[in-house]
């Protein structure tokens, strides 16, 4: 077939317009949706605009999060990707992936981004795969449940066990008193079948256990032992108290408070007012750069005011987490034959001070702060976990227990379990807390005095049989929550769920200043 030559080249110059102009379009396009992603992450336009080399650590791992979020595939993997984000960037990405259609795996500690996020969960435990049609919560009360339903069989078995097997051994003697062949031949087989068939009677949807339905693979008997599914321990805190101080008196009150860092030409914040009473707890939310950890160390007396007054109780004892604390326990000297270990650590840490600790009460103590038996004996703390370093940096603040405990990120990069433990033992500490955190569930459950199960942004799971519910509300005590942003510190009332609509309102203004741009 004859084609003719100009309609070739015409074809193919047409191709090419077609080709560049879609190239520009998708980079044109390509370039607007990194625009959105990076706003949205928390960069200003003069952070879009300058070097990516100029950006602080945090930064740039915000910006490869963004080029893992532009990048069209078929699957989206994010290790850990709300550990370098503030609350308002950890909003923006939940929003944000809960619009993706394509399949998003994700590893985190945060219970409740992944709540807010994830439809599937994927268990990793003794060397295999589990899988969960549900989030992480969700899967956790099911095994709570599921423990409590198993449990409860087992001891109506064992007393049913318990009873057939008397009776047999009274029939057993019966018979050979009475010579009674037949009825020992009924005993007999009464054991065989105890021996052979003993095992589940319910299955898990209520009705009768049938082993070739109820149970996979191949089994000697014709019933199943009743499997006790292994459920995640709870870790379990024991928080001494702190002494009553022997004066009243506020502990803490910040008149007026600005503070400018040397050299800078801003306050960092101004007209900073509020008090903390002997049993009262507070905290300061907002996001990253606004001033919270400096308002930590001025409540510290680690930085003094530019202008105002701060007033502390004169005996105040205040016990600070850092948000170095865990760094400095992974840089501890090495050791080659002996490495240190948390007992060592935590005995030498007190010797240094001239406290002499005995290894035995040690041991028991950072035992009861989820730091049990070789885990702190043997263990070196170099290989600790990062939840595991914060129960020992904790543990070191809590030997000698303080009035007023300053924690500021204490959750950042900690397991779910550790969590949980410390926000349930803090929730009773009889002295005072001053909290910085980006932590939604935490601020709910240690200052505002929400029942931890309550404390989800979406409480529409049954939670009837998690241990937790059995929290003793008596004792728990309400503290205020501020906001910290734009130089200036607000009283939040409406705490956690305040600041969220707070700062969902400024995303759609945001989102709306941008469609209209
Ligand atoms: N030593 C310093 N010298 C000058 N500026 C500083 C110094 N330390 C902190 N800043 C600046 O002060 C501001 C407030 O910092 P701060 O650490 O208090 O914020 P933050 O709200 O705690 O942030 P994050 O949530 O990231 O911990 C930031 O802009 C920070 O860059």
């Amino acid at each position: 077939m004859h084609v003719d030559d100009t309609v070739v080249d015409e074809a193919l110059s047409l191709m090419a317009d077609l080709s560049l102009t879609m190239e520009v379009t998708e980079v044109s396009k390509m370039s607007a949706q990194a625009g959105t992603i990076l706003s949205g992450l928390g960069f200003s336009q003069q952070m879009i605009d300058g070097r990516f080399t100029e950006l602080s650590g945090g930064w740039k791992s915000r910006c490869s999060l963004a080029g893992s979020l532009l990048v069209q595939s078929d699957v989206l993997l994010l290790d850990e990707p709300s550990n370098f984000l503030d609350l308002d960037a950890t909003l923006w990405l939940e929003r944000y992936l809960q619009t993706q259609t394509r399949t998003v795996v994700i590893t985190s500690h945060d219970q409740m981004f992944l709540e807010n996020v994830v439809e599937e969960t994927i268990l990793i435990r003794n060397c295999g795969l589990r899988y969960f049609d549900g989030t992480p919560r969700a899967y956790e009360i099911n095994q709570r449940k599921e423990a409590k339903r198993t449990g409860k069989q087992r001891e109506a078995m064992a007393k049913k066990k318990e009873q057939i097997e008397a009776s047999i051994q009274k029939g057993k003697e019966t018979a050979k008193k009475t010579g009674d062949e037949n009825r020992l031949r009924m005993v007999k087989s009464r054991q065989k079948k105890l021996d052979d068939r003993w095992g589940i009677e319910q299955s898990a949807k209520g009705g009768r256990f049938k082993l070739n339905r109820d149970l996979a693979g191949y089994h000697l008997t014709s019933r199943a032992e009743i499997a006790q599914d292994e459920v995640e321990r709870r870790v379990k805190m024991t928080l001494p108290q702190p002494s009553k101080l022997r004066t009243s008196g506020d502990l803490i009150h910040f008149q007026d408070v600005a503070f400018r860092y040397p050299k800078t030409k801003n306050n960092v914040v101004e007209g900073v007012s509020f008090t903390v009473g002997q049993t009262g707890r507070c905290s300061f939310i907002g996001a990253n750069g606004e001033g919270k950890s400096t308002i930590a160390k001025l409540v510290l007396g680690e930085l003094q005011p530019t202008c105002g007054t701060i007033t502390r109780h004169p005996t105040l004892k205040i016990g600070y987490f850092s948000q170095t604390s865990v760094e400095e326990l992974s840089a501890l000297p090495e050791e080659r034959d002996a490495p240190t270990t948390a007992l060592m650590h935590f005995m030498a840490y007190f010797a240094n001070k001239g406290e002499t600790v005995e290894e035995r009460d040690a041991r028991s103590f950072l035992g009861g702060l989820g730091l049990p038996g070789k885990l702190s004996s043997h263990t070196p703390v170099k290989a600790l976990s990062g939840g595991q370093k914060v129960r020992l940096a904790f543990a070191l603040i809590m030997w000698d227990p303080p009035h007023l405990l300053l924690l500021d990120e204490i959750t950042t990069h900690v397991d779910a379990p550790t969590i949980e433990a410390l926000a349930l033992s803090l929730r009773r500490y009889s002295g005072t807390i001053i909290l910085v955190t980006h932590d939604r569930w935490f601020n709910r459950v240690v200052i505002e005095g929400i029942p931890p199960r309550e404390a989800f942004d979406h409480d529409d799971l049954d939670e009837s049989a998690s241990e937790s519910s059995s929290d003793d509300e008596e004792n728990v005590r309400k503290g205020e929550t501020y906001r910290v942003g734009g130089g200036k510190v607000r009283l939040t009332p409406g705490g956690m769920t305040q600041y969220i609509g707070i700062v969902e309102r400024r995303m759609a203004k945001r989102e709306m200043a941008a469609k209209a741009g």
